[in-house]
């Protein structure tokens, strides 16, 4: 199958302390995958390269087997939910939807059936049209930037934290939504979460990070149990600190 994601001995350094050292996989068109590590292990940091924030010697982004490094071939193909929201203050959720339209050159009236079952389905339709977004509580404001996104529908979909602020009815309604772009849209998913119940539902692969590299690349299959693999993982990392020791 077409790879998307092709990453061939990636490394980044913030100064000279290292964050991600020779990272090497693939991620194929439609594929799902979780991001899963301790805190300060790189997952920010490799998505924020995959968006092309840390400049163009991250050429790891393939699409149509074409290296991507031009932001705006990123921009046009890839959908970026950072983990803090960071919207306009002083516009109504409508307003900034509307102003996302306007940039992506999309006609709002055409979008508005579809922007609106998203926004019953995130239980936003009392707030959408009349409250400034600087009024919205954190989760609010996440689930107008999940929408703000999930609506343009591009081939690639990053997500960092999906799940911080939201309770569990918008957890749920969260997966439901990224299941139905995935297979209306073959959208490539790719999903960094503390959450190992939200990715054990979702994804198909998680990889686990530790210690800058990527310890391991897991398929999800019914047995699948991440907790116990973080676990494992771990354990293994201190037997082999003793044997060094
Ligand atoms: N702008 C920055 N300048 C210097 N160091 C940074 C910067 N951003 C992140 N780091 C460092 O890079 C490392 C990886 O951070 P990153 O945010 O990628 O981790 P993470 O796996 O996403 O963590 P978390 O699970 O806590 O969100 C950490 O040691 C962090 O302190």
């Amino acid at each position: 199958m077409e790879n998307v994601i092709d990453v061939n001995d990636f490394s980044f350094f913030y100064g000279d302390k290292p964050v991600l050292e020779h990272v090497s996989f693939h991620i194929a068109k439609g594929e799902i995958i979780g991001l899963l590590g301790e805190n300060g292990s790189g997952k920010t940091t490799f998505l924020d390269s995959l968006y092309g924030f840390h400049g163009k010697q991250e050429a790891i982004l393939i699409l149509s087997t074409n290296p991507v490094i031009d932001n705006q071939m990123i921009k046009e193909n890839v959908s970026y939910i950072q983990d803090t929201p960071n919207l306009l203050d002083y516009l109504t959720a409508e307003q900034y939807i509307k102003f996302i339209c306007h940039i992506e050159k999309l006609d709002y009236d055409n979008k508005k059936e579809e922007i609106m079952r998203y926004v019953d389905l995130f239980d936003l339709s009392g707030e959408y049209q009349s409250k400034l977004i600087k009024d919205y509580s954190f989760g609010m404001k996440k689930k107008i930037q999940i929408i703000g996104e999930l609506f343009l529908h591009k081939n690639i979909i990053l997500i960092d934290e999906p799940t911080n602020g939201l309770d569990i009815g918008m957890i749920i309604s969260l997966k439901k939504l990224l299941k139905q772009e995935h297979n209306t849209f073959s959208s490539t998913i790719i999903i960094s979460s503390h959450n190992t119940q939200f990715l054990e539902d979702v994804c198909d692969r998680i990889l686990l990070f530790n210690h800058h590299q990527i310890v391991k690349d897991i398929i999800n299959d019914s047995s699948l149990n991440l907790e116990t693999e973080f676990l494992n993982a771990k354990s293994m990392e201190s037997e082999q600190a003793y044997g060094q020791g």
